[in-house]
Order: structure tokens, then sequence, then C-alpha cells
């Protein structure tokens, strides 16, 4: 798949001092939901802001859809939908109009067809005539993306699409931006969420203080960094692990009444038949056995603090 945006030694210092990007390389392919996911602080709505050209780099460079973003900053910055965190203005405004006059600002044709589509696809053709501030919270939401597509962006960044909405909402928001993927945008989202990139994402971007960490497929960042967990429950509870299966990767949990066996999910040898065999010579005996993997969540919990390590290093 050909790279719709390149970002190349991205960096920004702010007048403060503060490094909030450092040396971020990035190739976004065309059609795809990319998933930034990071913790308070680690960049994400500046990278967001330097690639929609809000905010200036100190190093590197971004090219969207061939151009770049500085020194093209027009026909860059035509080529980019974006869906701020929050709707600020407008608010006297009916909803037609705002998109309206956003299609404008980007010096594309009169085009009431295209923006009927994008209300409707929407459902807020209904309330093309209604003033924003009359429109629920979720609505206004709506307006804000509907803003973003006016002029037909081949790129959509989404910083937070679903802060603060509740779960209806938030699914209905996920089947949009699926929708629109399927129209051949690409999409960008950066989220607090995990549940939401685990849903979403094609890949997943994961970015702590300023450093991209990594950019890797949703399902191989899951088989790679995922381990598997083996969960015995047992007859009779052990106050410790026996010496005999030391070397092995166990735990106690459930005050000694289940015994629980941690594997890498990459391995081809799970160990389970020698484990259970070793039990079996030990005479511990279960009544019943689980396996379960970890979470994204816990990967990129993992993701952020060895990161944060070696940077210390
Ligand atoms: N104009 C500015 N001047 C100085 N520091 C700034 C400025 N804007 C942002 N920062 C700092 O840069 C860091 C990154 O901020 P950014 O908003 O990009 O993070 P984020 O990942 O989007 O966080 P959040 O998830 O909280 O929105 C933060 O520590 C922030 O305080």
């Amino acid at each position: 798949m050909s790279s719709i945006i390149s970002i190349r030694n991205l960096g920004k210092t702010y007048a403060s001092g503060f490094k909030a990007l450092d040396s971020v390389d990035l190739e976004i392919r065309k059609g795809e939901i990319l998933a930034l996911l990071g913790p308070n602080g680690a960049g994400k709505t500046t990278l967001i802001s330097i690639v929609c050209g809000i905010v200036n780099p100190t190093e590197g460079t971004v090219v969207a859809d061939g151009h770049d973003i500085v020194r093209d900053y027009r026909a860059a910055r035509s080529r980019i939908g974006l869906v701020p965190q929050e709707l600020s203005t407008d608010a006297f405004e009916t909803v037609w109009a705002t998109v309206r006059f956003s299609r404008g600002l980007f010096g594309k044709p009169r085009d009431d067809a295209h923006l009927e589509k994008v209300l409707r696809d929407l459902s807020l053709w209904d309330k093309r005539d209604s003033k924003i501030m009359t429109l629920s919270g979720g609505m206004k939401r709506r307006v804000l993306i509907a803003k973003a597509l006016a002029h037909e962006p081949a790129i959509l960044f989404l910083d937070e699409p679903t802060a603060g909405v509740d779960v209806e909402l938030r699914r209905d928001m996920w089947a949009l931006v699926r929708q629109l993927r399927e129209s051949g945008v690409t999409i960008i989202l950066t989220t607090h969420y995990i549940e939401e990139a685990e849903e979403m994402a094609d890949r997943i971007g994961v970015i702590d203080k300023g450093r991209l960490l990594l950019v890797e497929d949703k399902h191989v960042l899951m088989r790679k960094l995922g381990r598997k967990q083996l969960s015995l429950t047992l007859h009779a509870p052990l106050d410790a692990v026996p010496e005999a299966l030391a070397s092995l990767p166990l735990e106690l949990a459930d005050e000694g009444r289940t015994l629980v066996y941690t594997f890498d999910s990459q391995t081809e040898e799970t160990g389970i038949a020698g484990l259970l065999r070793r039990l079996g010579e030990l005479g511990i005996e279960f009544k019943d056995l689980h396996s379960s993997e970890s979470s994204l969540e816990e990967i990129f919990v993992e993701l952020v603090h060895t990161g944060r390590q070696e940077a210390r290093a």
C-alpha cells in the first residue's frame, strides 16, 4: 500500500524550550485507519497540529498527498480534514451555513450536492437549518466531522473523537469512521481509549514523551507482544510454587488456589504438555483450567513502561 503522508525526522521544541516531539518518522498508508495511542501530553495533538499546519515543526519534514506541508501549505492543507477535540465557534450559525463556509475556506467551488450527502451520511440533514447551539453534544460532534469533510479531503484527522461521549454515540462514531474509510478516506485518530484502537485501527502507533515508540499492524502487535496465560484452579491450595517447578514461569494467585502459567504466544512450544506432566508427577491436581491473552491495554502499559526505562538508560 502506498504512503499518503510521509513524516521524516519530525521534531518540535516549543518556545518554552519544551521538546514535545523528538525525531518522529512515520509513513501513513493510503486508505488505512491509524490510531495514535499515548498518555496525556505524549505529543499526539502536536503531531496532528504540525501535519495540519497549525503548529510549525522545528525539525524535519511532512509530505501530505504529495505536498510539503510548509512549502506547499495550501495544497497540502486542502487534502486534509481535521476534526478537533472541541467545537469552539459557530454557535449562532446554522449547520448548513457552517459546513458551506468550511468548504469555501479551501477555495472549493460550491457543491450543495456534496454537502447534502455529508449531512445525510452524518444524520444531520434534518438539522441543517438548526443553529449549532441548539444541538445535542453528539450532534455537535457530527457537525465537526461534517465541517472537516466539507472540502472532500483525502485524509481525515480525528483528535480524540469520542472523548466524553456515551457508549452509544461512541459506537455510532466508530461505524461512521469505518464508513468513511470504505469511501477511500485515510483516517488518523488519536485516542486514550485502548478499546477504541483495538476496535478500529488497522495499525497502531504508540507515542510517549514525544517519541514514537512503535507503529505496527494491530494483529501483529498483539501477536508479537501479547502473552498468553494458562490458569489452573487447584484442588488444594498451595503456599508456594513447588521447588521442582521453580524454573518455570509460574505464579500463584487467588490465595494459592490458582496456578498461573505465562507463555509467549509466538513460540511454537508452549511447554504446557510438560507442565501438566510435571504437575501429575508431583501429585498436584487441578479441577479447572482456562487460557487468556493479554489485552492491548496490558501491551500498551508495558510498552510505555519499557520505553521510559530505555529513555532513562
Ligand atoms: N504551546 C505550547 N507551549 C509549550 N508547551 C506545549 C504547548 N503545546 C503543548 N505543549 C506541551 O507539549 C506536550 C505535548 O502536548 P500535546 O497536546 O501534543 O499532547 P497530547 O498527546 O495530545 O496530550 P492529550 O492526550 O492530553 O491531548 C505537553 O507536555 C504540553 O504541555
